[in-house]
């Protein structure tokens, strides 16, 4: 999928929502549990319930990794189920990988050919050849961990060098290593007051922006210092809308939740002059 093409369905959809899967088993309500695979059911309902309101689904490994075989077969099925249905809809595997060449080979392998992900998330710790296998493949995309929402992010990233902080030296550094075609960047919401620096370095690339929802991070300033001329901007938000609600309404009540913020994305659009 192009950048345009991403911007395309925003403009359409009005909205540059993310809807995290991190579909926990221990969190999906009860009832689904007599189902042959509860969390694919929990996902099933909540893409039939949000896809006209969200650009991207972001399926988080960890929850489907944490049970094992049975978990590789929900994911799998999870992201088939959107690619058959809503085929213009963005799929990002939160995996955070990153490895040696030959091993970044076959992550990249297992997202892009065994399973039809867009994008997954990377971290750079390893460097350009631990980055580069996953660019390989055209049409998809790298997500490169630049400022985590975490608390955690001040031990490392803000670390200072010649003037630069780490988090800018990642994006300096690695925005060579492709275009704008094959590599976003995570920006928490949580730093938004960063992401003015952030478009010096990266004006054009798309950030994923998790951390709005449960995290807290403001929407409102996340698009007012993030935004450029396509929007740039994915922003995901995972716990605050698929566990919106816990009962058999639990799908009405995440496509509220995903309304609330749809509508708050189109005003600010609007506010960009984007629609
Ligand atoms: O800096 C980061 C990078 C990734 N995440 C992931 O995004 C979602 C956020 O979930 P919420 O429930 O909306 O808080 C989750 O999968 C994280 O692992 C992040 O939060 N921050």
């Amino acid at each position: 999928m192009t950048s345009r093409e991403i911007f395309e369905q925003i403009k359409k959809k009005q909205s540059f929502l993310c809807v995290g899967l991190d579909s926990d088993v221990n969190k999906i309500p009860r009832f689904l549990y007599d189902t042959t695979d509860p969390v694919f059911a929990f996902n099933k309902e909540i893409i039939d319930a949000t896809h006209d309101l969200t650009v991207a689904y972001k399926p988080n490994l960890a929850f489907y990794e944490s049970m094992g075989v049975s978990g590789w077969n929900t994911l799998e099925k999870t992201v088939n189920y959107i690619r058959y249905n809503y085929p213009d809809i963005f799929i990002i595997a939160d995996a955070k990988r990153g490895d040696i060449g030959n091993t970044s080979n076959l992550y990249a392998k297992a997202f892009f050919d065994a399973m039809d992900f867009d994008a997954v998330t990377v971290a750079p710790y390893m460097g350009e050849d631990s980055v580069k296998p996953f660019l390989t493949y055209v049409g998809k995309y790298v997500i490169l961990l630049a400022l985590t929402s975490n608390k955690g992010a001040s031990d490392f990233q803000y670390v200072k060098e010649n003037d630069e902080r780490l988090f800018e030296k990642v994006i300096n550094t690695s925005k060579d290593w492709g275009t704008e075609e094959n590599m976003m960047y995570v920006v928490g919401a949580t730093r938004a007051e960063m992401l003015q620096d952030i478009r010096k370095i990266a004006p054009k690339h798309f950030l994923l922006v998790p951390g709005v929802g449960a995290q807290g991070g403001s929407l409102a300033e996340v698009a007012r210092n993030g935004m450029n001329e396509q929007c740039g901007l994915l922003v995901n938000s995972s716990r605050g809308i698929i566990f919106a609600g816990d009962g058999e309404d639990f799908a009405q009540k995440a496509r509220a939740a995903a309304t609330e913020v749809q509508q708050e994305m189109a005003s600010l659009l609007k506010e960009g002059s984007l629609l």
